[in-house]
């Protein structure tokens, strides 16, 4: 998949639904997160994993979840029950499969060779849980792998991983996964605000997110959803900002100007890149709400 094709839908609210929770899963089909994780990791017990991969069989095999962006985040393929698990997604081929814990291209390159071989997933992504020191630091060479579109930061088993206690001290770490996932045309999604009771928090966090250039957040619980949704799409001054530096610099370049001024600040071709960009932005996301 190319870039255009990747950044053709929005991923401002990536809901987790633990695939064991069938209240959940069906909840999800009438909420406005742009995409859904399925889990089969973390959010659901020892207990619980067999019966989580047959409901989740079920579930998507009856679909009925519209146009959001479907994935499935399975175990490790190095746990007891990673095998088990991609052997139920490969029956199904969701749009991706999201691998926990990626410490290196070897594991993604391993999962596509085996998505190659059957049908159902002849199209299926692979995108990648960012959380361990590993996977940080080969994260450019992790975002070119086969079938890769899309980072995920982990921040709760990187903060348990680094031994750090401050999002700030996740920093670096997070910018480090922006750039490789720019840098390869792919999507980066930020990580999970916790305390999902505290709107005003995760509204502060979602800014912080957005500003730094994340396409979206990865959420926990369907209230944070519009917070999010808000906070990554372009807002009407932007994309009227945009529509005016598109035209100024058109009327600048009629007359063999290569720069225009738009509320005092210069406009460029480069400037103009950016503001189509947010004009398409809100172009998929009205889509995806007639959808
Ligand atoms: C956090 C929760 C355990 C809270 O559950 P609960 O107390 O039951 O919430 P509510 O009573 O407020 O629920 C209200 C209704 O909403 C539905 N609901 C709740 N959560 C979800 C959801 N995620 N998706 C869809 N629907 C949801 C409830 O069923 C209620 O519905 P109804 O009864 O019809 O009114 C719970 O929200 C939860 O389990 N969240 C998901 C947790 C999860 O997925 N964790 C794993 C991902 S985080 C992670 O691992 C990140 C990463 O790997 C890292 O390292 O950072
Ligand atoms: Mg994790």
């Amino acid at each position: 998949m190319d870039t255009l094709e990747i950044r053709a839908r929005p991923y401002r609210s990536v809901l987790y639904i633990p695939a064991s929770k069938d209240r959940a899963i069906e909840k999800a089909k009438g909420l406005a997160a742009d995409a859904i994780i399925f889990d089969l990791e973390d959010a659901v017990a020892v207990e619980e994993k067999a019966h989580a991969r047959d409901l989740l069989t079920a579930r998507l095999t009856e679909g009925g979840f519209g146009n959001r962006a479907l994935m499935v985040r399975i175990n490790g393929l190095d746990t007891p029950w990673g095998e088990d698990d991609l052997s139920a997604v490969m029956a199904i081929g969701p749009q991706a499969i999201l691998l926990p814990k990626v410490g290196s291209v070897t594991e993604v390159a391993a999962l596509a060779a085996r998505l190659h071989g059957a049908a159902a997933t002849r199209n299926t992504q692979i995108w990648a849980m960012m959380e361990t020191p590993m996977g940080i630091l080969n994260a450019a060479e992790i975002a070119r792998a086969p079938r890769m579109t899309g980072f995920v930061m982990g921040t709760n088993d990187l903060a348990k991983e680094l031994g750090c206690r401050t999002r700030g001290a996740m920093h670096m770490a997070l910018q480090h996964c922006l750039l490789a996932a720019r840098a390869a045309g792919i999507l980066c999604i930020d990580g999970v605000y916790n305390a999902f009771r505290d709107e005003e928090g995760l509204a502060v966090e979602c800014a912080e997110g957005r500003d730094f250039g994340f396409d979206g957040k990865t959420l926990i619980h369907p209230s944070q959803i519009a917070i999010a949704n808000t906070a990554f799409a372009p807002s009407q001054a932007e994309i009227d900002l945009a529509r005016r530096q598109i035209a100024a610099f058109e009327a600048a370049t009629a007359q063999g100007q290569a720069v225009a001024v738009v509320d005092g600040q210069i406009v460029e071709n480069l400037h103009v890149d950016t503001a189509r960009a947010t004009l398409a932005k809100a172009d998929a996301i009205a889509r995806q709400e007639a959808a």
